[in-house]
């Protein structure tokens, strides 16, 4: 799918702001502090209804303003869709083709982005939560039965925990009803764990594969699901429901005790194996760097055979970060096939020779201006 246009008003530094872009390599060149960033935080809060580097929308509002829009048209194989969300300090709109949607899950979908930026490396080094996170993102751009499990999942352990904390101060007595959410939690939480596995699964061919050329075919990669089920490529939905439904039911003194559910999807993480060892905590800055690389690429891949459709890819400020044999693979496995936003403060004489005609948009405070060849 490609981005042909976005207009920004008062979204952050920019005031009114509209951008034809090309299908191929976009690259937004400026300063420290000049937009580059808001640029594709603008991209990403219209595929995915939110920021990557906030949760609190209010802060995408230009400070001198009461309200911010990002628009935007989305080419695809389908045809064209007009794109529109809009910020209040109240909260957002979203609209597809000029209708307001009721739920932003039905939104979520129309334009898939991938963000890679310099924190990504965070995604091997950070904590279990960051990966979650990226697991939920990612996967619920690609299914909307897993978008809204995980919704369903994350409004019920609220609920749940809740109960658990008036159970354990003596506010509540009655253990029926927390049976009857340990029963809907488990449900929703099967689904998310063979979602889960099955689409790590799916990454790490792909990610396996480029690690292994970054590396000059000197690691094997594996992306391993660590889950407290147990749950192998057989593993039905209602297989983890029973399994599931026992934990809680074995545990139910220990969780009310603590007034908090302890098991679940949300206690999931993904361990990077290079050659057998966990690069987390053995790996080298570089071989970390390639892992987090190897993913996000793979992600490409894994969100095309999901949607039919390869998604943008946003690179933040990443080539600066990766040493020339990175740089070469990553510019050469999106070279023709998607459409690509790269920031950058400079472009290097190396980066410029590897990307096949570059459009150049020169960004200044919060103006974005296009470089005529
Ligand atoms: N809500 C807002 N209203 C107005 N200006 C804002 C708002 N949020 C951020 N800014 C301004 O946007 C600018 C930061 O832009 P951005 O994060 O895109 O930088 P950048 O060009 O990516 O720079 P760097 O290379 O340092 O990352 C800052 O000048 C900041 O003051």
């Amino acid at each position: 799918m490609i981005l042909s246009e976005l207009h920004l008003h008062h979204f952050r530094n920019y005031e009114d702001q509209t951008v034809h872009f090309a299908p191929g390599v976009n690259v937004l060149i400026g300063h420290n502090a000049q937009g580059k960033t808001n640029m594709l935080e603008a991209i990403y809060a219209l595929s995915l209804t939110r920021s990557h580097r906030t949760n609190n929308d209010r802060e995408l509002i230009n400070w001198q303003e009461k309200s911010a829009s990002i628009s935007g048209v989305v080419q695809k194989a389908s045809g064209r869709v007009p794109l529109e969300l809009q910020f209040t300090k109240e909260g957002k709109r979203a609209k597809v083709n000029h209708l307001e949607q009721a739920r932003l899950a039905q939104y979520i979908g129309q334009l898939n982005a991938i963000l890679f930026a310099p924190e990504d490396l965070s995604l091997v080094k950070g904590a279990p939560a960051v990966r979650r996170r990226f697991m939920d993102m990612e996967f619920s751009q690609m299914s909307s039965k897993y978008l809204y499990n995980a919704s369903q999942y994350r409004s019920l352990l609220r609920q749940r925990n809740k109960y658990l904390k008036q159970l354990k101060y003596g506010q509540q007595h009655d253990r029926v009803l927390l049976d009857v959410l340990s029963d809907q939690l488990a449900a929703y939480g099967a689904e998310l764990v063979v979602a889960r596995f099955h689409f790590l699964q799916q990454l790490e061919k792909w990610a396996a594969d480029l690690h292994y050329q970054i590396s000059l075919n000197a690691e094997k990669l594996r992306l391993v699901y660590a889950t407290q089920l147990k749950v192998t490529a057989e593993t039905t939905v209602d297989d983890a429901y029973q399994q599931l439904l026992t934990i809680f039911k074995e545990n139910k003194a220990r969780e009310i005790d603590q007034g908090s559910t302890m098991f679940g999807p949300q206690r999931d993480d993904i361990r990077f194996l290079v050659n057998g060892k966990n690069v987390q905590s053995f790996g080298s800055q570089g071989q970390q760097r390639t892992t987090a690389l190897a993913v996000k690429l793979a992600e490409i891949d894994l969100m095309k055979e999901q949607t039919g459709e390869y998604p943008l890819l946003l690179l933040d400020d990443v080539l600066s970060e990766l040493d020339t044999v990175r740089q070469t693979h990553l510019l050469t496995a999106i070279q023709d096939k998607v459409q690509t936003f790269l920031t950058t403060t400079s472009l290097s004489d190396v980066a410029r020779q590897l990307i096949n005609e570059p459009t150049i948009f020169n960004i200044k405070n919060g103006t974005l201006i296009k470089e005529e060849e």
